[in-house]
């Protein structure tokens, strides 16, 4: 088991950089996630963890060891791919068995790795079975018993559930994060899925082409998103672009870019924007407040009419105009009140302390496009 670091990572294809810059510690014996959209660099950076590509600059250390130009076979790393990346005409214990066929163990020791492995990903009545004649869901536990048999000293995971259907993977992510405490091993787990990131990591890094948006523990991702970008990649949330209005003190005053009659109020940590950054604020769905009469007395309330209400089970999704724009409110499905209709009058709130004051990224072409 070991920690992983990134150290002022680059890689470029030709004139193309795909990872910039990138500064990352992994620590021992943690579930990290890289989550971002397709072609952020994900991939590329775990390559470089498993040596498959060596980084154009910049360092990868295990530990203490640097190991920026081992070659693969030296790195003792396992990985687990999208496409489970098995032999489809041997069996599965001779799929188990390869890497430590290469690695010359006897084979009474072989065996009895395969068996415990093969026992822990719940297979072992399949030992004999041909890899083809499995189901996807069981080809990914071979796949994962494959990679864990070398007993690696870092796990890596590159997008394993992206071919199993909804149900499966949900199992498998229990199965995956199960294996994971079990051996306690070092394990980078790569999707573009933030309900498996949020659900399964101890700590994500949000990737956007290329760079490293931010880096935290699921909670401090979607609570205290650094730019709008992570705001609007993890979850659903609402994003109005504004202006500070210069006044600071406990809490700050902010004008709606779209009508600077509209003000919104944070209680914000941050109190020394420069006047020309561009920021917005971001509120979830949840945490808007909705009121059939105008509320008094407070801030943040805007009046504005439902346009349309899509029950989901245990909460109602709520789509409210506001004039310059639709928010979303999420509401708890309450069987002894009326809800909100298409076409209703209400006053939305955003409650101070939910409010959050983020620097805009996107739609930014000289910043966030660059390559
Ligand atoms: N071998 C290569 N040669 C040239 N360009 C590459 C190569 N590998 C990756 N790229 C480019 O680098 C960028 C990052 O790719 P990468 O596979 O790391 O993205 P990703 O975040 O893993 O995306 P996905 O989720 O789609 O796999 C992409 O624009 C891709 O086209």
């Amino acid at each position: 088991m070991s920690s992983v670091l990134l150290e002022n990572i680059t890689k470029s294809f030709k004139d193309y950089q795909a990872v910039k810059e990138l500064n990352l510690e992994v620590k021992k014996g943690e579930f990290f996630t890289f989550l971002g959209p397709s072609g952020c660099g994900k991939t590329t950076t775990l390559r470089m963890i498993a040596g498959f590509y060596y980084p154009t600059t910049g360092r990868v250390l295990f530990g203490d060891r640097d190991m920026t130009r081992v070659v693969p076979e030296k790195r003792n790393t396992g990985m687990v791919f999208q496409n489970y990346a098995l032999f489809p005409h041997m069996t599965v214990f001779e799929n188990v068995a390869f890497g430590l066929k290469v690695r010359r163990l006897g084979s009474a020791e072989i065996k009895k790795k395969v068996e415990q492995s093969l026992k822990k990903v719940r297979l072992e009545a399949f030992i004999g079975r041909q890899v083809s004649q499995l189901s996807g869901g069981q080809q990914q536990r071979v796949a994962l018993a494959r990679s864990l048999v070398i007993e690696p000293e870092i796990l890596l995971l590159d997008e394993p559930l992206s071919n199993l259907d909804a149900r499966l993977r949900d199992e498998m992510r229990t199965e995956i994060l199960r294996l994971q405490r079990d051996y306690g091993i070092t394990t980078i787990y790569v999707t573009h899925d933030q309900v498996e990131a949020l659900s399964m990591s101890d700590r994500i890094a949000v990737f956007n082409f290329g760079e490293c948006q931010q880096v935290g523990t699921p909670k401090e991702i979607y609570n205290e998103p650094a730019n709008d970008f992570v705001a609007a990649f993890i979850g659903e949330t609402n994003l109005i672009p504004v202006i500070w209005d210069g006044k600071g003190g406990e809490t700050l005053q902010f004008s709606w870019e779209e009508n600077k009659n509209k003000k919104v109020v944070a209680e914000t940590l941050f109190s020394s924007y420069e006047r020309d950054h561009h920021l917005s604020v971001s509120i979830r769905p949840e945490a808007v407040e909705v009121f059939d009469e105008e509320p008094l007395n407070l801030q943040n309330v805007y009046e504005g009419n439902v346009e349309l209400a899509q029950f989901t089970g245990a909460s109602v999704n709520l789509f409210i105009s506001l004039g310059e724009k639709t928010v979303q409110a999420l509401i708890l499905n309450n069987q002894t009140r009326r809800e909100p209709q298409p076409g209703d009058k209400v006053w939305v709130r955003f409650p101070e302390s939910h409010v959050r004051v983020i620097p805009r990224v996107m739609n930014q072409p000289a910043r966030s496009m660059s390559t």
